[in-house]
């Protein structure tokens, strides 16, 4: 047990998939896993074991926020030996070519967030995918037929900006959308030398300002799933 998560020693797979809501963590036990078993409750914050096409995977719900989801990447990495982590979130479009439903590949992610200040101080660290996870998961994706888009992404700290076009400075530079996470994972996963990447769906546009519904958020965008899943197996 750790401070956040009273799993057992040993029932938290090797591999674990990271969405910020723990009811989405819930919906992909069961849509994808054989024999799922919850195995934390602490909080409320969901996490599953089982097994998908016969490997062991976990699915543990973060919360929102680099604050949140760093204590929970922490504990299943230094408390129960997690390797491979795969974040499968949702995000805004910063770009006019990057449509809602389509997925993100983060291979990089910049943040507005204070927590590599702490460890840096004034030089800027740049949070990077694991480039062997990133090209599994980007030959699935290709080979499935989603429309998939590798890039830079924002990791921010707001949901909610007092001045909405404040985007468009990142958007100008090439950043495709806004999650809250991708940054403190990866530069946790660096620390602790295992593997990270993360996968969106963009679920809103700041451009065109389309979204989707809270229960599409929460039930669907299984695409980014499968490619998940597919790019873990036997790692
Ligand atoms: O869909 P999730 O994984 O929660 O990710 C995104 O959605 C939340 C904001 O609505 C933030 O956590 C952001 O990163
Ligand atoms: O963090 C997020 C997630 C989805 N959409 C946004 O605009 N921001």
């Amino acid at each position: 047990m750790t401070v956040h998560l009273n799993a057992k020693e040993g029932q938290i797979a090797e591999t674990v998939l990271l969405p910020g809501d723990p009811l989405r963590a819930q919906h992909i036990a069961e849509t994808f896993f054989e024999n799922p078993e919850l195995h934390n409750t602490v909080r409320g914050m969901h996490g599953y074991t089982g097994t998908y096409k016969g490997q062991r995977v976990s699915v543990q719900g973060t919360g929102m926020g680099i604050a949140s989801s760093m204590i929970y990447v922490s504990e299943l990495i230094t408390g129960y030996g997690c390797k491979n982590l795969i974040r499968v979130g949702t995000c805004g479009s910063y770009q006019p070519h990057v449509h809602v439903r389509d997925l993100i590949l983060a291979q990089a992610a910049c943040t507005d967030s204070n927590i590599n200040n702490i460890r840096f101080g004034a030089k800027t660290y740049a949070p990077i995918a694991d480039f062997g996870l990133l090209l599994r998961a980007y030959q699935i994706a290709q080979e499935r037929g989603f429309t998939s888009h590798v890039g830079n992404i924002m990791s921010s700290d707001t949901f909610y900006h007092d001045d909405f076009d404040q985007y468009k400075i990142w958007a100008d530079f090439g950043v495709l959308g806004v999650e809250m996470e991708a940054a403190g994972l990866y530069t946790l996963a660096a620390k602790h030398g295992v593997r990270a990447l993360t996968i969106l769906t963009v679920s809103d546009h700041l451009v065109t300002r389309e979204e989707t519904t809270a229960e599409e958020r929460q039930m669907t965008f299984n695409g980014m799933i499968e490619v998940a899943l597919d790019a873990a197996l036997g790692l």
